[in-house]
Order: structure tokens, then C-alpha cells, then sequence
């Protein structure tokens, strides 16, 4: 049985074996069953409760004992532990709603120093799913990984205790200009993407509160966000995909300012407008993201891709990381899917007689540079955006990412996948 003490005002130990945590008065030195872990013995046998008063363990008398000694006393028995109690006399009324959220930060609770009892913390990295089983505390919640695989619930810090330590990790950081346009990591020379006004900052919500959902079969397709570092495969994927079944996979048609060419038509291959009305419609946020190149616009828009969705196909686009805020949205309830580099050895031996194109060459054979310049970008993305991907593929051998690429879509849009609750119940902020 391990024992930690973190904060001697108020001592919590944990009782591994009951599954409880224990603190002590320290004017009347009686102690007190702090918290009962969710899913542990004390939990299940409903025999114990927080606010209990320990009276004796094993026919010991408590009262006046350290929290380490009566811990002491519990790890001495064998078998049957008796606990004297006297029982609170009024339980709060929990009135537990199930609550589901994606954690949108990381946390280890052996590296916080403000947790009551460390051994009863659980660590949770960004993006993992969280069952919230008890709320009762303001600071501290009880809650399940999922899949989980153990009865027992961890401590895990409320969402108000967590934004206050964001809070303050935030104030301690020197002072940056906002910097939306900077993270980007287009190859295009001048990029811009919608900056969201809900850009993820240490100031937004550490944890998304999720559902489980199922699109209906006669509600639209939800759109696949394809995602990745530049020169990872994002549109040689994207391109198989569609000519796998063109009557089912389609990309939105794009908006240019360049003029069109002899064989091209508005509204098939580009549709064509002025430059005034392309910077109308920046003004009026309609683009998921726009460029320029060699001195023309392109963009593609949000009607354009609900326009694929509402023909009954599945539109497939990629995306910069900060078009994430606005593809996952209630109306386009994105599937976003990363593409991610193999390890360096992978990547020289299947780019072998691929080519790539950069700004400044079109079609040239790959260079070690480049592998190493995707890993960086490639690292840079999952440190920051990691949290949004509904699913990874590793583009190593082509074949077998086109496979994983057809099998992940289907499933997004035919079984139950997590979601934000606000695509669902629909908020003011969606
Ligand atoms: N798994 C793979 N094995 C071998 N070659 C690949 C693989 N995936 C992509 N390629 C090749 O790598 C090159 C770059 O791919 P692609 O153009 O799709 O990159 P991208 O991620 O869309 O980059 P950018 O955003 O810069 O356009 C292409 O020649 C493509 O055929």
C-alpha cells in the first residue's frame, strides 16, 4: 500500500484496499472518511461514506492519531478490516448526471503538487475520453479513461481548478503578440486561414464535453477533414479516395480570382469571381480557409462543401490546422483524420520515387530535408492540435493508408463516434 501526504492542513491518504481517502480535524484530532473512490470496496459495499467519522480499525480506538498511523494500523490487518463508524447524519444528495469529455490538455498527478493524494489521481493526455463519475467536490472530480478497463475511479481536477492553473501558468509566460497566422503550416507563401475567435488558448475550456453519436442514415454526410504536414501524401490520399468511387467521394469546388482557363467552366473546376467578391465573402467569414498564389486568391468555402453533403455525398477536403475550429462545427460535424509521417527510415525508403512539389519546384525527388521538415511540422501540429483528431493514419506504405482511409470514413459516418455535445444540443457558441 503506498501513503502520500501532500498538504498537511488537510492530510488525505488513501486506504488502497477500501478505496476510500481519510483527513483528519486538527482541533479535535477525530478522523473522518474524506472521499469514497468511485467503483472501489467502500464504493460498491455502500457501507462507507464521505464525512463518516472513524471511530476504531481492527477494535483500534483512532481519535487523536496521525492519518499515516491509522493507515499503519489498516495495512496490519489481514483479511477482514472492521471500521467503527459513526455515520454522517446528513449525506449530501448527489444528484450525479453522466457526464462524457474529451480532455483537452494533458495532466499527471505525479507532477502536481496541489492534488490532495497523488496515488489516487489518474493521468489523462489531450484527446483521451473521460467518464466523469462524481462531481461532488467543487476542485476535485472522480473519473474514468475510456475504454476503461478498471472498476475504480482517479481524481482528476475540476474544470474550474484546471483553467485557474492555466490561468496562472498563463500570466507566468513572457508576453506574446497573438499569433493564429504564425502556427500555420501551409506551404503556400501567404496563407490565412478563418483565425477562430475560439482559438485553442490556456484560456479556453480544459476539457469538451462529449456525446456518443450515430448518424442517422437519411441525415447528411458528416465532412472528412484530411490533415497533415506538407508533403505527407494529405492530397495523394485524397485524390485515391475519390477516384475509388467518385459517385460517393467528392471534393467542394474551390473559389479563384485567376481567370479561367480555355476548357475551364465556372462552378466545375473553380468557380471564378472578382477579387472584390472573394474579399466579400473573407469579410463575411465564408471561407474554411483561403490563400493566394502567384498573385491570385483561392479558397474554399463552407457552402461549397455543404453543397457536396446536401447531394448526398461524402465530402472529402483538407485542411490547415486552424480551419479546425471551423469545420467542427453542428453543421459540418467534421471527422478530422491526421495523416502522419512514418519514421524517417519509412519515409526515405517508400518516397523513393515519389516527388514533391515546393515553392519553389514542381515535382522534384524528395530530399532528406524534407523528411526532416515534415517530422518537425508533423510535431509541431500534434503538439498543438493533437486533442481534434478523431483519427490517425501513419502514411507509410500507400496501399495500406488508402485501405485505413476508406474503413475510418465509413465508420464516421455509419457507427457511433464521440462528439462535442454542442454539435448535438446545439448552444449560442456553435
Ligand atoms: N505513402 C506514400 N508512399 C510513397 N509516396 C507517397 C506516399 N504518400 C504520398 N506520396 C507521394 O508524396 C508526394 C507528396 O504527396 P502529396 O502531394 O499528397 O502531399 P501533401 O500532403 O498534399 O502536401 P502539400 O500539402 O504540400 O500539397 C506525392 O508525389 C505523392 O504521390
Amino acid at each position: 500500500m503506498s501513503v502520500t501526504v501532500q498538504d498537511n492542513s488537510q492530510a488525505l491518504l488513501l486506504l488502497t484496499q477500501v478505496g476510500a481517502t481519510i483527513k483528519r480535524n486538527e482541533i479535535t484530532g477525530e478522523i473522518f472518511i474524506a472521499r469514497v473512490i468511485h467503483g472501489g470496496l467502500a464504493d460498491r459495499s455502500g457501507l462507507l461514506h464521505a464525512g463518516d467519522r472513524i471511530i476504531e480499525v481492527n477494535g483500534f480506538p483512532v481519535d487523536g492519531m496521525e492519518p499515516e498511523q491509522v493507515i499503519q494500523v489498516q495495512a496490519r490487518s489481514h483479511g477482514t478490516i472492521m471500521f467503527k463508524v459513526i455515520p454522517i447524519t446528513e449525506r449530501p444528495v448527489h444528484n450525479q448526471t453522466m457526464l462524457y469529455v474529451r480532455a483537452m490538455t494533458d495532466y499527471s498527478p505525479q507532477q502536481d503538487p496541489a492534488i490532495p493524494c497523488a496515488d489516487a489521481g489518474m493521468s489523462f493526455r489531450r484527446g483521451d475520453i473521460l467518464e466523469i463519475v462524481d462531481q461532488t467536490d467543487a476542485l476535485w472530480w472522480q473519473a474514468k479513461k475510456l475504454p476503461s478497463s478498471t472498476a475504480c475511479a482517479g481524481l482528476i481536477p475540476s474544470t474550474n481548478l484546471l483553467k485557474r492553473k492555466q490561468r496562472e501558468f498563463w500570466w507566468l509566460q513572457p508576453y506574446q503578440p497573438h499569433t493564429c497566422i504564425q502556427t500555420c503550416e501551409c506551404a503556400q507563401p501567404s496563407c490565412h486561414t478563418r483565425c477562430p475567435s475560439s482559438c485553442y488558448s490556456a484560456l479556453n475550456s480544459p476539457y469538451e464535453e462529449v456525446v456518443r453519436y450515430q448518424r442517422h442514415p437519411e441525415d447528411v454526410h458528416r465532412l472528412i477533414a484530411l490533415l497533415g504536414p506538407s508533403g505527407v501524401g494529405v492530397n495523394e490520399l485524397r485524390r485515391r479516395l475519390a477516384e475509388m468511387n467518385p459517385n460517393i467521394f467528392q471534393g467542394p469546388v474551390p473559389y479563384t480570382t485567376r481567370a479561367p482557363r480555355g476548357y475551364e467552366e465556372s462552378g466545375r473546376e473553380y468557380f471564378f469571381v472578382s477579387r472584390e467578391v472573394f474579399e466579400n465573402m473573407v469579410y463575411h467569414n465564408r471561407f474554411l480557409e483561403y490563400g493566394e498564389h502567384k498573385g491570385n486568391m483561392y479558397g474554399t468555402s463552407i457552402e461549397s462543401a455543404k453543397e457536396v453533403l446536401n447531394n448526398g455525398k461524402i465530402c472529402v477536403i483538407d485542411i490547415e490546422p486552424n480551419a479546425l475550429q471551423a469545420v467542427r462545427t453542428h453543421e459540418l460535424r467534421a471527422f478530422v483524420i491526421y495523416v502522419k509521417p512514418p519514421t524517417l527510415e519509412r519515409l526515405r525508403v517508400t518516397r523513393q520515387d515519389s516527388y514533391i512539389t515546393t515553392n519553389y519546384y514542381v515535382n522534384r525527388p524528395f530530399k532528406d530535408e524534407d523528411f526532416q521538415e515534415m517530422e518537425e511540422a508533423a510535431r509541431k501540429i500534434e503538439s498543438n492540435y493533437w486533442q481534434f483528431f478523431d483519427h490517425v493514419i501513419i502514411n507509410d506504405e500507400l496501399q495500406d493508408s488508402c485501405v485505413e482511409l476508406l474503413t475510418a470514413v465509413m465508420k464516421a459516418q455509419d457507427e457511433p463516434q464521440w462528439v462535442p455535445a454542442s454539435w448535438i444540443r446545439p448552444t449560442s457558441e456553435s
